[in-house]
């Protein structure tokens, strides 16, 4: 087994960084840890409970007590009402410790592994020698979130779309619990104007650069 690469792509809601990470993870054979999902499963864990997303001990409780049965129902998951869930009890400071572990040990092993998310490079793999911040306009990422979502049908007009959008920026880049924040050796990806072929072309790029940097 060669050395191992670790893949850290974070930035915000819709920008497409799962898309690219995931490419990236076949492009090179590694393992692949969507971590927004984790929240997004703690949040539609409260909510399911009958539970307030203000609990904070509510939902430190069902981030520890989570596995891979709450990660299952993909669509339920990746719906709006979700993501707008996961961005309130990711502020909690217990949420993200009851995480943590499993993240790290993810990208820690053997032969490295690729995720995805709004920390990876400052906090779960601060060592990943190559990390991308994948961005875009607010307006452009509205307008991806509201294809995928009305697409298979769920019912959101644009403008909220766009609020969703703006809200969950601030509310991920403003907490204090491991914001959301361009690690200082990330490479910032501007897809704003790329299609999804032109930006995992600069995504693979970006890695090959730092792959020939570590040597690997
Ligand atoms: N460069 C692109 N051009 C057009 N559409 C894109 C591009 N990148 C991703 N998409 C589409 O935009 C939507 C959101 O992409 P994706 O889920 O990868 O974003 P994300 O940043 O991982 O979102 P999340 O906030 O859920 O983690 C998907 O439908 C995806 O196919
Ligand atoms: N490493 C992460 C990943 C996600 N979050 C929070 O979860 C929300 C949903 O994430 P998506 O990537 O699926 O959109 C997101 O808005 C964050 O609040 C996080 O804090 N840290």
């Amino acid at each position: 087994m060669s050395a191992a690469l670790i893949i850290a792509v974070d930035g915000p809601a819709a920008s497409g960084k799962g898309t690219i990470a995931a490419r990236l993870a076949a492009e090179y054979g590694l393992p692949f840890l969507d971590t927004g999902l984790l929240y997004r499963a703690v949040g539609v864990g409260v909510l399911d409970a009958g539970g307030s997303l203000d609990d904070e001990a509510a939902a430190e409780a069902v981030a520890r007590a989570l596995d891979a049965s709450h990660l299952s129902d993909t669509e339920r998951l990746t719906s709006r009402e979700a993501g707008e869930a996961a961005s309130r009890v990711a502020g909690y400071t217990g949420v993200r410790a009851a995480l943590l572990q499993f993240q790290k040990a993810f990208a820690l092993q053997p032969g490295g592994a690729v995720l995805d998310g709004r920390d990876i490079g400052t906090v779960i793999a601060p060592e990943a020698q190559a990390k991308l911040f994948v961005t875009a306009t607010p307006e452009v990422r509205a307008t991806r979130r509201w294809r995928q979502l009305t697409g298979r049908g769920e019912v959101i007009a644009y403008e909220d779309m766009l609020a969703d959008i703006v809200r969950r920026d601030e509310r991920d880049a403003g907490r204090g619990a491991a914001p959301m924040i361009q690690a200082e050796d990330a490479v910032l990806l501007d897809t704003t104007d790329m299609d999804i072929e032109a930006a995992f072309d600069a995504a693979r790029r970006i890695v090959e650069a730092a792959r020939v940097r570590h040597g690997l």
